[in-house]
């Protein structure tokens, strides 16, 4: 059998713009002296071009291509959604590699949880390749395609956006919208957290719709008394399987393939914890009118929100436990009792995402950190994309 033709491709300006030199060191050295043979190294040279070269290199080699990537999320999504468009008749398969030299490298932190040792060391870094060096494990990707469509009166064509990590809307769109203002004065993750202190008393208003995936047929909720996930209670399988939801929110986010969107940042722990048997979106959803204390929208009743937004998110960073929050009788959050969850935690096939008209910053949706805005009287609509047998993406583990 002849190799797979193997690209190296890195983004020198992404995380700390370390790449390069992490690669001189490092991983050419190291795929040199495995033998294997590297058809093309390229660095990017702008926003869009790892997209380009991925997609020059499918045309030149016809079939499977391997690609080890030094970058975060955002060129591995350049990647995924440039081959996914260009190639629509002939789907690539692409076997990646991941060199984490991105700021927040979510997927590879899920694949590959931190050691003491800390994410910045070396044999840390460099364990995705090892695996393809010595021709380990390949796993497939689950790829969530969200649909932006405008009202029906404009007769225009509906625009897709392919997502191998997370889809949100509310906070965490907000943040990466404010948080690329300040990438430059802060390169580092602590930019996250001062554009989630500007974001943190908004509540957005929408509709929502849970569509459960083939395998489960009904919409899952996690259940923290039993530890695991149940049957949604609006969702049956024999009549209406569709669970409909109302406003308002402060935190909706959907993720695939990842347990995190940082290493520390555990939002939705279940992918790993309670592995899915199928293509499925985690969703995570902060409702403040869950709160047996909380009964109106007002400015004061939002400010008054905002410790509890920062103990779920605070949760989130301590191992995931946010999934195991509840209310008490005074609204205040607990581990114990059987008061309301505060976090509603899904595991459904897709979903719908209904802006209310007025409410501007709820037509905000990140996609793997780019930023989208729904149309008015427009909606957000996202289904989880199982991998197939001969084609699609997949990550050496
Ligand atoms: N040569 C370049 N100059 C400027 N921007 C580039 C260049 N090459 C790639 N880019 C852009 O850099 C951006 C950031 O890359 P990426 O998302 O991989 O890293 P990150 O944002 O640091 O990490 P993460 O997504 O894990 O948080 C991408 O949006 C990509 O389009």
């Amino acid at each position: 059998m002849s190799a797979i033709p193997l690209l190296v491709l890195y983004n020198p300006v992404c995380g700390d713009s370390t790449a390069k030199s992490f690669f001189d060191e490092h991983v050419l050295p190291l795929i040199q002296k495995s033998g294997k043979v590297v058809a093309k190294i390229a660095s990017t040279e702008h926003p869009g071009h790892a997209g380009k070269v991925l997609v020059d290199f499918l045309e030149e080699h016809q079939g499977e291509v391997a690609v080890v990537l030094g970058s975060g999320d955002g060129t591995l999504n350049e990647c995924i959604t440039t081959s996914a468009e260009l190639r629509k008749g002939t789907p690539p398969r692409v076997l990646f590699t991941l060199v984490p030299c991105g700021t927040a490298n979510a997927l590879y932190s899920t694949l590959f949880p931190p050691t003491p040792e800390g994410t910045l060391d070396a044999a840390y870094r460099l364990q995705s390749v090892q695996s393809f060096l010595t021709g380990s494990k390949t796993i497939p990707m689950t790829l969530a395609i969200t649909t932006l469509s405008s009202p029906p009166s404009a007769r225009k064509r509906p625009q897709v956006r392919i997502s191998a990590v997370v889809v949100s809307t509310c906070l965490h769109a907000s943040i990466l919208k404010d948080s690329e203002a300040l990438r430059k004065e802060m390169p580092g993750i602590e930019r996250f957290k001062v554009a989630a202190e500007q974001n943190s008393s908004k509540w957005y208003n929408s509709w929502v719709k849970l569509l459960p995936a083939p395998g489960a047929e009904v919409v899952q909720i996690y259940d923290p008394a039993t530890k695991s996930f149940v049957p949604h209670p609006e969702s049956d399988p024999e009549d209406e399987d569709i669970v409909d939801m109302d406003g308002p929110f402060v935190y909706f986010l959907a993720t695939v393939n990842v347990d995190r969107l940082e290493p520390a940042f555990m939002i939705s722990p279940l992918m790993s914890r309670i592995p899915p048997a199928e293509a499925v979106c985690d969703i995570v959803i902060v409702r403040p009118l869950r709160s047996p204390t909380v009964s109106v929208d007002t400015p004061e009743t939002r400010a008054a929100f905002v410790p509890i937004l920062w103990k779920v998110l605070g949760a989130a960073y301590r191992n995931g436990s946010h999934v195991d929050l509840r209310y008490d009788a005074n609204g205040e959050v607990t581990t114990e009792g059987d008061g309301p969850t505060v976090v509603e935690y899904i595991r459904c096939g897709g979903w719908e995402w209904i802006p209310v008209d007025e409410d501007e910053d709820a037509h905000l949706v990140c996609n793997d950190g780019a930023i989208s805005v729904i149309e008015k009287e427009g909606r957000a609509v996202c289904s989880a994309a199982a991998p197939q047998d001969k084609v699609g993406f997949m990550v050496h583990v």
